[in-house]
C-alpha cells in the first residue's frame, strides 16, 4: 500500500532562547501516493524539520500534514526514516538489525518469517552473506544499505530519507541511487527525500521542490520524472543538463544570491 502526502499550509516556529525563530512559512504542496519527491534549498532553510513533521514527531504551529487525506498527529509505523548517518546497532547483527522495527511494530509474523523478510531485503540491496556482521565490520555504504532495508523492512507506506546518501563517495552514492530504484520497484512506497545532491534529485525524484531560505515557502516545483528513467546515463542528457541549470539557478535565487524566480512553463 502507498499513502499520498499532503502538506497544507503549514507554518512553524521554534522556540529559542532569543526568540521564536519562524522556520516553515504556509508551506503547501502535495506528493501523490507512490511518488517520489525530493526536496532541496538552502542550508538551514527547514527541510529536516519538514521531515518531523511528516512523521509526526512535531506538530505544526499551523496548517497540518495529511497521509491520504487523514491528519497527523503523532508517529505512525505507516511511515519508515532512514538518515544521513546509519545508526544501526553493534550489538546486534547485519540480520538483527533489519529485523528491529518487525521487533517493535505489532505483526503476527513468526521468528523464520522476519528473518525470511530481513534476508530477502538483504539480497535485494546486494548484503547476501553479510547477515551474521555486525556493523563496524561493514563500508560506510553498505551500512547504509542495511540501513534502508531496516527503515522498510515493516512495509511502511511511506519513507522518508534525510540526505540519506550525503555521507558517501560518488561511486557508491551512484550504486545506492539504483538500489533505491531497485527497493521501489519490488516495494511501492510514496517517497520524500532531502537532499543537497541536484543530480540526486534527477535521478531518483518524480518532482523536485525547492523551499525558499527561511521562513521556507515552495519556491520552485520541477517534474523531474524523466520519463521513468532508471539508468545513469540518462543524467548526460541534455534535458537533465538542462534540469541541473534550473535546480542550481533556483538554489541561488532561494540563497539570494540571484534575482527573481521564473517558473518553467509546464
Ligand atoms: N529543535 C530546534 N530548536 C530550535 N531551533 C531549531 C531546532 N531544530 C532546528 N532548528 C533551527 O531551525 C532551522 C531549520 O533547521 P533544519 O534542520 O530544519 O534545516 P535544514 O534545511 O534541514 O538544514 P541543513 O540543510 O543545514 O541540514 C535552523 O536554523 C536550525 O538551527
Amino acid at each position: 500500500m502507498t499513502t499520498s502526502i499532503e502538506i497544507a499550509g503549514i507554518t512553524h516556529a521554534y522556540d529559542t532562547a532569543s526568540g521564536k525563530l519562524p522556520v516553515l512559512h504556509n508551506l503547501d504542496f502535495t506528493v501523490p501516493s507512490a511518488a517520489f519527491c525530493a526536496v532541496v534549498g538552502p542550508s538551514g532553510c527547514g527541510k529536516s524539520t519538514l521531515t518531523r513533521l511528516v512523521a509526526g514527531l512535531l506538530i505544526p504551529d499551523e496548517g497540518e500534514v495529511r497521509l491520504d487525506g487523514q491528519p497527523v498527529k503523532g508517529p505512525r509505523a505507516s511511515v519508515g526514516m532512514a538518515f544521513q548517518n546509519p545508526v544501526l546497532l553493534e550489538w546486534r547483527t547485519i540480520l538483527d538489525n533489519v529485523i528491529l522495527p518487525l521487533e517493535i511494530v505489532p505483526n503476527s509474523l513468526s521468528r523464520a518469517q522476519k528473518e525470511d523478510r530481513a534476508r530477502e531485503l538483504l539480497a535485494l540491496v546486494g548484503l547476501e552473506g553479510f547477515e551474521a556482521k555486525r556493523p563496524s565490520e561493514l563500508s560506510g555504504g553498505m551500512r547504509q544499505r542495511a540501513s534502508l532495508c531496516r527503515a522498510i523492512a515493516h512495509k511502511p507506506d511511506i519513507l522518508i530519507m534525510d540526505e540519506p546518501f550525503g555521507a558517501l563517495d560518488a561511486f557508491t552514492r551512484e550504486d545506492l541511487w539504483q538500489t533505491m530504484h531497485r527497493l521501489r520497484a519490488e516495494e511501492p512506497f510514496t517517497c520524500m527525500l532531502i537532499t543537497h545532491d541536484l543530480r540526486e534529485s534527477i535521478y531518483l525524484a518524480d518532482q523536485t521542490i525547492v523551499l525558499s531560505d527561511r521562513p521556507a515557502r515552495v519556491q520552485y516545483t520541477l517534474d523531474t520524472s524523466f520519463g521513468g528513467r532508471t539508468d545513469l546515463d540518462m543524467l548526460f542528457e541534455p534535458e537533465a543538463v538542462e534540469m541541473l541549470h534550473d535546480l542550481r539557478n533556483q538554489i541561488k535565487v532561494a540563497q539570494g544570491r540571484q534575482d527573481a524566480p521564473v517558473q518553467a512553463a509546464e
